[in-house]
């Protein structure tokens, strides 16, 4: 009777022991950092030891930031509704100046209205062409029929290609400034303005409506085509754009702002600065721990592929594919790097200090 009390008892304890492990990471993995984890060699310019931690999360990542999450559903049905295409194209699309920047959005955008004016951004006839001197790369100014002005930063590498050298190195992508705005979209950052691929004929709709200004920054190639080499910070009179064999040039057609818009307000505690000697907190503290809690609760909505695929598909209503199936991988990637670093955060801190609930 007694033996059997005993070996009950033991049976017991190695059960509570068995659980107890499996409890510990598979349920609460932030709670404690995993052992006998083989960290990936990375050469990064920042302190190793956050690196190999988040690496660590990363490894024990929750199944939840791996597969779907069934709430996302709603919000994707949602965005389809704002970007599909409209049944019935309205005749003057381009919002109220004076709702723009006004809610909580820079522009409206739901019920097919961000669909109509990509559309109409992408066809209505160009009225004006200019360089737009802002910046430092070479971008025109549109205007089109109907006043909207709309920024212009034209094609220069392939999908494809990849860019070697320091991360200022080389032109803009612009299939990057369009990329940038489904992906706002998708995680409901709703300030980042209206974005598509353009496709825009040199001799029939730039030379014939082009400013002075503009054809003095144009030469004729060797095939006696005319390509643009613009005005701007960077701009080389042996770096120019030239149309492709159809006479055309692609490039990333943003809205223009017309209103001030005060940046300060909304300001991001992770926008990157380019003088080393004033960087910004979070490239010199690597424990920065700070990203907003609204935020997060959307990101954690696009798990398990959602994210890029919303992105395909809206993308897809304007004929467009925006980056490569690697780049693609690779934002999912980053997506779990993410989950795994705001996991370390909390582990290390604890929620409270993490997450903002007021900007
Ligand atoms: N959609 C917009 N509407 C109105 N103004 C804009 C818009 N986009 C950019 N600008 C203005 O033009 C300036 C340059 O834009 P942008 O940064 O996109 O150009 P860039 O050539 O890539 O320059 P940089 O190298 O500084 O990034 C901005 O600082 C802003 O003042
Ligand atoms: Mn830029």
């Amino acid at each position: 009777m007694s033996m059997n009390y005993v070996f009950g008892f033991f049976l017991f304890l190695l059960l509570l022991i068995a659980l107890n492990i499996y409890f510990f990471y598979t349920l609460m993995p932030i709670s404690k950092k995993p052992i006998n984890f083989n960290v990936p060699s990375i050469k990064l310019d920042l302190s190793p030891s956050v690196f190999k931690d988040i690496y660590d999360y990363l490894n024990y990542l929750p199944s939840q930031y791996k597969s779907r999450n069934q709430k996302f559903q709603a919000v994707q049905k949602t965005l389809i509704s704002s970007f599909s295409p409209a049944i019935v194209q309205l005749p003057d699309v381009w919002p109220d100046q004076s709702l723009v920047a006004s809610g909580s959005s820079l522009y409206p955008h739901k019920n097919e209205v961000a669909g109509q004016i990509l559309h109409a951004m992408k066809t209505s006839p160009i009225a004006l062409v200019d360089n737009a001197a802002k910046g430092t790369q070479l971008k025109l100014l549109l205007l089109l029929e109907g006043k909207q002005k709309l920024y212009f930063k034209p094609k220069r590498y392939e999908l494809d290609h990849v860019i070697r050298g320091s991360i200022v190195a080389g032109f803009d992508r612009h299939n990057a400034e369009v990329f940038a705005y489904y992906l706002a979209m998708t995680m409901n950052l709703t300030w980042i303005p209206p974005s598509v691929i353009r496709k825009v004929n040199v001799d029939k709709e730039i030379v014939p409506v082009a400013t002075l200004g503009l054809k003095k920054t144009m030469i004729r190639n060797a095939n006696a085509k005319h390509c643009i080499y613009g005005k701007c910070f960077y701009c080389k009179i042996n770096e120019t754009v030239c149309p492709d064999h159809k006479g055309e040039i692609e490039g990333a057609a943003i809205l223009y702002l017309d209103k001030p818009f005060q940046f300060n307000v909304y300001k991001s505690p992770w926008q990157r600065n380019y003088h080393s000697t004033k960087l910004m907190e979070w490239q010199k503290n690597s424990d920065f721990c700070k990203l907003k809690l609204s935020t997060w609760r959307h990101l954690e909505l696009l798990s398990g592929g959602s994210l890029t695929e919303t992105i395909k598909l809206l993308s897809a209503f304007q004929g467009v594919k925006l980056a490569t199936e690697e780049h693609f991988r690779a934002v999912e990637r980053r997506l779990l790097k993410l989950y795994a670093t705001v996991q370390y955060c909390i582990g290390k801190h604890g929620s409270a200090k993490v997450f903002k609930t007021q900007w």
